[in-house]
């Protein structure tokens, strides 16, 4: 069947066919302009308390790779930063380019990153994520940019894991891995109301863009690129270019969490 997809014929630019919210008032990604996105001293630091325990498994999806969280108790939760309550971790994933010159969702005064790290978790005042998946202030993902540098030990952990997980539909035990090993030094943000990033495209996400990207080396990109969107026996499709492009402000305002 032509489900969603990155390709000529399944991308992005068709995807207001099946999901017509994809022309909505708050769709993600966006640029982010520095300059335009002012100090807000009403913005709480984030909180981020993440239990390795809770880690379970890694899943090629068939658009991304993402890595499952057990999420039946606040054991990985997000508090603080533009939220109220409590949001808990659900899945990590990434988006990332055929090179190292594309690959972001979000771009920081147009400036692409080869690749970008979703950490998605959901608001506990609803009885499960996949109704907070459709509330207006149902979900909070947190973006970090990753930019070209020296190889990323933690980073390292994942990759190793994702050659067992190659083609569309695989998945393998991930035990005991801590997020929070990914994160940067600085917890500086810029924040703003938008969207799921993929179909079903729902307007339902509290945007937190971390300013400080973390390092990948080229290299360690390449092991990115070795996963297939296609599945095993399938004609051969490296999963790439897994990136939608920036949308629309439509007049939103994007705050910063630093001077
Ligand atoms: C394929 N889409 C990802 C999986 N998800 C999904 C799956 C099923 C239903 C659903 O909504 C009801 C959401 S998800 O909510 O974990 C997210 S968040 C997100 S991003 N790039 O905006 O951070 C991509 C996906
Ligand atoms: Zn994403």
């Amino acid at each position: 069947s032509h489900g969603w997809g990155y390709g000529p014929t399944n991308g992005p630019e068709k995807w207001c066919d099946g999901f017509p919210i994809a022309n909505g008032p708050r769709q993600s990604p966006i640029d982010v302009v520095p300059g335009q996105a002012p100090h807000d001293p009403a913005l709480k630091p984030l909180k981020l308390k993440y239990d390795p325990a809770t880690s379970q498994s890694i899943l090629n999806n068939g658009h991304s790779f993402q890595v499952d969280f057990l999420d039946e108790a606040d054991k990985s939760t997000l508090t603080g930063g533009p939220i109220s309550g409590t949001y808990r971790l659900r899945q990590f994933h990434f988006h990332w380019g055929a090179s190292d010159d594309r690959g972001s969702e979000h771009t920081v005064a147009g400036t692409k990153f080869p690749c970008e790290l979703h950490l998605v978790h959901w608001n506990t005042k609803y009885p499960s994520f996949g109704d907070a998946a459709g509330q207006p202030d149902g979900l909070a993902v947190v973006g970090v940019f990753l930019k070209i540098g020296s190889a990323n030990p933690s980073l390292q952990k994942i990759l190793d894991a994702v050659e067992s997980i190659k083609f569309k539909g695989k998945q393998t035990t991930f035990a005991g891995f801590d997020p929070k090993i990914l994160l940067p030094p600085s917890l500086d943000y810029w924040t703003y109301d938008g969207s799921l990033t993929t179909p079903p495209l729902l307007e339902s996400v509290t945007w937190i863009v971390l300013r400080q990207p973390i390092s990948v080396s080229p290299a360690q990109m390449a092991q990115f690129r070795s996963l297939m969107f296609s599945g095993e026996g399938e004609a051969a499709c490296c999963m790439q270019d897994n990136y939608r492009p920036p949308q629309p402000l439509k007049g939103r305002k994007v705050r910063a969490s630093f001077k």
